[in-house]
């Protein structure tokens, strides 16, 4: 049996994470690739509990609470749906992963890294995404996107210079984890943005065939 892969898609929001999710979804079941999709906050029970409280306009927490429960909905993910999922061989995708902790409590709330390091260690030990698609937007883009489809959720209330912080998170991620992280331009076109993925798909799956 081939081992499953972890795959996660990262961006601000409105980068079009969603959208790119259910193209690759569908791309893969065409390669025969089984997929379970999911996302976090969230995934799990409790963890769509969690991401109700942590998305909730209304709610006011400590930047380190909202570290901790997005580190605990990660827990109960990994236990019930990711590592599961992994060792049947079958493939996860999922909306958001760890890198999003450090870019938005790491980069726009100013948590401290050593704490998300910490956290990260306890919670996954060395465990990793195999290929993490992180797709770029500009902050204005990713806003005026996102404001066409629904009402601002907790996060996508914040100011322009919160999104700025945290793409600026982000873009440090992908130069320091080159080997995992694949930057995808998310301002072009959506055919065009797509057919970046799928070129990057591509070589993927042509690697794990040679
Ligand atoms: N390249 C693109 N060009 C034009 N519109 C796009 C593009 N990518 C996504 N969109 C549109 O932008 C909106 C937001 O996209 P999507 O929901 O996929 O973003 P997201 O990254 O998942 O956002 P969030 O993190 O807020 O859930 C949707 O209406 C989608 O159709
Ligand atoms: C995993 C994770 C997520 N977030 C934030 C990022 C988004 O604003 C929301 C999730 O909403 P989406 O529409 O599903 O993108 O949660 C975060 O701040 N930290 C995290 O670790």
């Amino acid at each position: 049996m081939q081992p499953g892969k972890f795959i996660t898609l990262e961006g601000i929001d409105g980068a079009g994470k969603s959208t790119h999710l259910v193209w690759l979804e569908n791309y893969l079941m065409s390669k025969g690739i089984t997929t379970v999709t999911t996302r976090e906050p969230g995934g799990t029970p409790l963890g769509e509990q969690l991401r109700a409280l942590l998305l909730d306009q209304r709610q006011t927490m400590h930047a380190e609470t909202e570290v901790l429960l997005m580190f605990a909905a990660r827990r109960e993910h990994l236990d019930k749906v990711i590592l599961p999922t992994l060792d049947k061989g079958e493939w996860v995708i999922s909306d958001r992963f760890t890198d999003a902790s450090f870019a938005y409590q790491g980069g726009g709330r100013g948590v401290a890294l050593r704490k998300l390091e910490e956290l990260e260690r306890w919670v996954q030990g060395s465990f990793q995404p195999d290929l993490t698609l992180y797709f770029d937007v500009s902050v204005e883009l990713g806003k005026q996107r996102v404001q066409s489809i629904k009402a601002a959720d907790r996060f996508e209330q914040e100011q322009s210079a919160f999104f700025q912080r945290v793409r600026k998170a982000y873009l440090q991620r992908v130069r320091q984890f080159p080997e995992r992280i694949r930057l995808i331009d998310a301002g072009r076109p959506l055919a065009e943005v797509t057919a970046s993925l799928e070129a990057i798909m591509s070589e993927i799956l042509s690697e794990r065939t040679q």
